[in-house]
């Protein structure tokens, strides 16, 4: 077995995988071409965050069975060419967390004491500190998008400074809050308002990429100091720089910039940005943390055995996977529903299971649904593998229960997902060669093939609006594949699900939110 290690990673991982048998070379210089080149002798490779594993490279590489990401984030990795090729991808969500965290404390106090600027000016052997006067920690409010593994690392530690600690993060539950005695806030605009300091620990998905922008500034109190050393984009560059130009911002610490590693955006030149090069996990200790970690993954997958902390597939034996695959693949379906309908922290989760589905090994099928649910809002960072341990740490209750007979259909699964105020019910059912449909929906009843893109929405059962909703969808050129309308004739009622060719954009959405008898309306993605 061949591994071509493209990034510089601790020795101690280089060594495990010789020890282990692997033949591995270590190129941290080849080029983009050279990389190309030389990708199709190699049965896994490792990177860090600068190699673009894209489907150009899979096209290079026919015998590739494993990327092992030598960190947490895998956003310069294509999940869907790899899991199309059976190429494991796997990374070390945590072996650099606190690293991650302390380089974060660290452009805090950087930023705040204008620690490099003095510095530079001792350096010319300018002896003045005129201009350069700090800001105290002590009694002033740090605010937190993100109150994942690093936010709540930078939380936990801020508090021992005396600071207030606030934090936005819609998709954990109030007890999480508690546990770090963070006080919880509902709109990122609150947020805003009230932080002397904004730090970003979120990943980079379509809702927070540029999450930290012109209206977020608008809202902010005047002189924040803003940190991120999550991903590039988060804090919007330009805003950022327009908010630093109306003095908004006062200060800022940036460890992740766009187009890096050839980053050229003007904060670059902004005396009162200090920057660093993605340094966040460059510790001996995080390194060697990783290294060993990524080589310990690639070597188990190279052998085809479970691989802890494995992206993007899972680890079922072939033959049990193919009876499962159309239940793995409406489970997740259904699970990825919940956040794209409803905007609650999920509290607790009932799986039932009845018909013919109960007969089987259910508790992978419970881990593809926990991956749906978890999925809009973590991205890549829940899999198969570790989708039970992400509920756990996030205080979700899980329950699986089994019924051999069920009513109407031959086999069904229902999701019961109770948040702080609300039940949220979903069931779907298969028949067929892996035809799945999703039968029921907070007690809507219907027969609902699901497609990539859908609109669903409630409204009064009362003539007009359907009709309504199908003219705007038109005027705005989006073609309606099927209807499906369940309805509770008591309640008067109804719930509309449409399959649409296309995404549908958030202007109409919000028309289609004002038609006269309309509740709610959502876009899903599946
Ligand atoms: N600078 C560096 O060298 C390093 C950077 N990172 C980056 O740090 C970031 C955080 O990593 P972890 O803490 O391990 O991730 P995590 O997955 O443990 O936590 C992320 C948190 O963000 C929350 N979140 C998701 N969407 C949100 C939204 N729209 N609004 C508010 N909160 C939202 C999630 O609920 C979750 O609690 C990631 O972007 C990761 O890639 C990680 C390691 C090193
Ligand atoms: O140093 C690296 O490899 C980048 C670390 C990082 O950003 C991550 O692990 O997500």
């Amino acid at each position: 077995m061949k591994v071509l290690i493209s990034e510089q990673i601790a020795q101690k991982g280089v060594e495990k995988l010789t020890q282990e048998g692997v033949s591995v070379d270590v190129k941290a210089n080849l080029s983009r071409q050279e990389l190309l080149q030389v990708i199709g002798e190699y049965d896994g490779l490792i990177v860090r965050s600068n190699t673009k594993v894209n489907e150009e490279l899979y096209q290079h590489a026919p015998r590739l069975k494993v990327v092992g990401r030598a960190g947490n984030g895998v956003d310069n990795i294509e999940m869907e060419g790899a899991t199309k090729r059976g190429i494991v991808v796997v990374n070390t969500p945590e072996s650099n967390v606190v690293s991650a965290a302390e380089l974060t404390i660290g452009l805090i106090f950087a930023t705040c004491r204008n620690i490099p600027q003095l510095h530079n000016r001792l350096k010319e052997r300018v002896w003045d500190r005129a201009g350069l006067k700090g800001m105290e920690l002590q009694g002033k409010t740090i605010g937190i998008v993100g109150l994942g593994r690093i936010g709540s690392l930078v939380a936990t530690r801020m508090k021992s400074f005396g600071m207030n600690i606030i934090a936005y993060d819609p998709y954990i539950s109030d007890a999480r809050f508690k546990k770090y005695g963070v006080e919880k806030k509902e709109k990122l605009e609150e947020l805003m308002a009230l932080c002397d300091i904004l730090t970003v620990h979120t990943p980079k998905t379509e809702e927070t990429y540029g999450i930290i922008g012109k209206e977020q500034f608008k809202a902010a109190k005047k002189g924040l100091t803003v940190i991120n050393c999550a991903r590039a984009g988060i804090v919007n560059e330009e805003a950022l720089i327009e908010a630093m130009k109306e003095k908004i911002v006062k200060r800022a610490g940036i460890d992740v910039l766009e187009g890096e590693p050839h980053a050229t955006s003007p904060l670059l030149d902004l005396d009162n940005v200090i920057v660093t090069p993605h340094a966040g996990a460059d510790t001996v200790e995080a390194q060697d943390n990783v290294g060993i970690t990524v080589a310990q993954e690639v070597i188990s997958a190279l052998r085809g055995e479970i691989v802890p902390n494995a992206v993007n597939l899972p680890t079922l034996p072939m033959q049990e996977f193919d009876t499962i695959k159309a239940y793995l693949k409406l489970g997740e379906t259904l699970g990825k529903m919940y956040y794209q309908l409803e905007k609650e922290a999920i509290e607790k989760v009932e799986i039932l299971y009845r018909g013919e589905v109960a007969a089987l090994e259910t508790s992978v099928i419970t881990l593809a649904i926990l991956k749906g649910l978890f999925e809009p809002v973590l991205k890549e960072r829940i899999n198969y593998v570790n989708a039970n341990v992400i509920a756990d740490s996030r205080g979700v209750i899980v329950t699986e229960s089994k019924e051999s007979a069920v009513k109407n259909y031959l086999t069904l699964i229902t999701l019961k997902v109770t948040s702080k105020d609300k039940v949220f019910t979903i069931s779907g059912t298969t028949f067929g060669i892996g035809e799945l449909r999703i039968v029921e929906i907070n007690g809507f009843e219907f027969d609902v093939n699901p497609t990539p893109y859908m609109v669903v929405a409630e409204n009064h059962d009362k003539p007009g609006v359907v009709g309504q909703m199908g003219t705007l969808l038109g005027v705005a050129k989006v073609n309606i594949a099927t209807m499906q309308l369940g309805r509770k004739l008591t309640e008067q009622q109804a719930m509309m699900v449409l399959a649409v060719d296309s995404v549908v954009s958030q202007e109409t959405l919000d028309f289609l939110g004002g038609v006269e008898g309309i509740l709610r309306v959502r876009f899903v993605k599946i």
